[in-house]
């Protein structure tokens, strides 16, 4: 389970200071997906990143599992995994020796790795790229690629920054089936998308962000009663006062 409690966090630039996240709340829970659905620069990959300790709040708390991320930051690594907006795959290994060197960072034996990694190649249908070099890897390729290596530690936790970005239909509906099997083993997965057909797809809870701030959250019936409107996309227009993110 992961809890984001009143978190802030502003920027500093030449120009002025930039309110990125301002107050965001939210509870992901075990078994259930979770969207962090909002527009271009609403704070998705700001609050994301403080959630997975790359980032200090100014303000706020984060707790995966019930571990405070301030006071112990490395144990709230373990719990989870990451797929980060910028995937860093390194392009002179293969897709296999990526995988593994996650695992070794993670303490894992040699043939725990080789049996996760068998794992989530049949999961993520990579048998053909696995033992390539990922140089010249497609965005699908090195979105797996990524995805694998970030659960090659089996965390209980999952955050996937846009996970669907720039994937053909085909492997979009093949990574919901992907995301769906986290769902079934129990774990908490959240992922941020600005595309709200994506997120309806697929989540049990929808947390709207706009300007840093949470300003709907609920399942799908919730936010079409919070809102009073008949169809998700009017739910969302209201929630968020714009039709940003409503096509891809
Ligand atoms: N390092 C930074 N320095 C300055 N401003 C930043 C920095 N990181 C983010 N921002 C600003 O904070 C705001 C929120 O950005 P963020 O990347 O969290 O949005 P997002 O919801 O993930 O958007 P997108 O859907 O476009 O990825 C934006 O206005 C962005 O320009």
């Amino acid at each position: 389970m992961i809890t984001a409690h009143d978190l802030h966090k502003a920027f500093k630039t030449k120009t002025g200071t930039v309110n990125a996240v301002q107050g965001v709340d939210f509870q992901a829970h075990d078994g259930q997906i979770t969207g962090l659905l909002g527009p271009n620069g609403a704070g998705k990959t700001t609050t994301l990143r403080m959630l997975y300790t790359l980032m200090q709040p100014d303000r706020g708390e984060v707790r995966v599992d019930g571990i405070d991320a301030r006071k112990d930051p490395a144990a709230v690594r373990r719990a989870l995994g990451v797929l980060p907006d910028a995937r860093g795959v390194y392009k002179r290994l293969t897709a296999r020796e990526n995988i593994a060197y996650f695992g070794e960072l993670h303490g894992m034996s040699r043939a725990q790795i080789e049996q996760r990694t068998r794992t989530l190649a049949q999961a993520l249908d990579m048998g053909d790229i696995l033992d390539r070099q990922t140089e010249g890897f497609s965005q699908g390729q090195r979105t797996k690629t990524a995805i694998a290596r970030a659960l090659v530690h089996d965390p209980r936790n999952v955050i996937l920054d846009e996970p669907t970005n720039g994937l053909d239909v085909m492997t979009t509906r093949a990574m919901r089936g992907f995301l769906r099997g986290l769902r079934e083993e129990g774990r908490c997965v959240i992922f941020s998308s600005h595309i709200m057909q994506e997120v309806a797809a697929l989540c049990d809870r929808i947390v709207i962000i706009a300007k840093g701030q949470v300003v709907a959250a609920g399942t799908a019936d919730e936010l079409r009663a919070q809102t009073g409107e008949d169809n998700l996309e009017d739910a969302f227009v209201k929630a968020i006062g714009s039709d940003e993110g409503l096509h891809a």
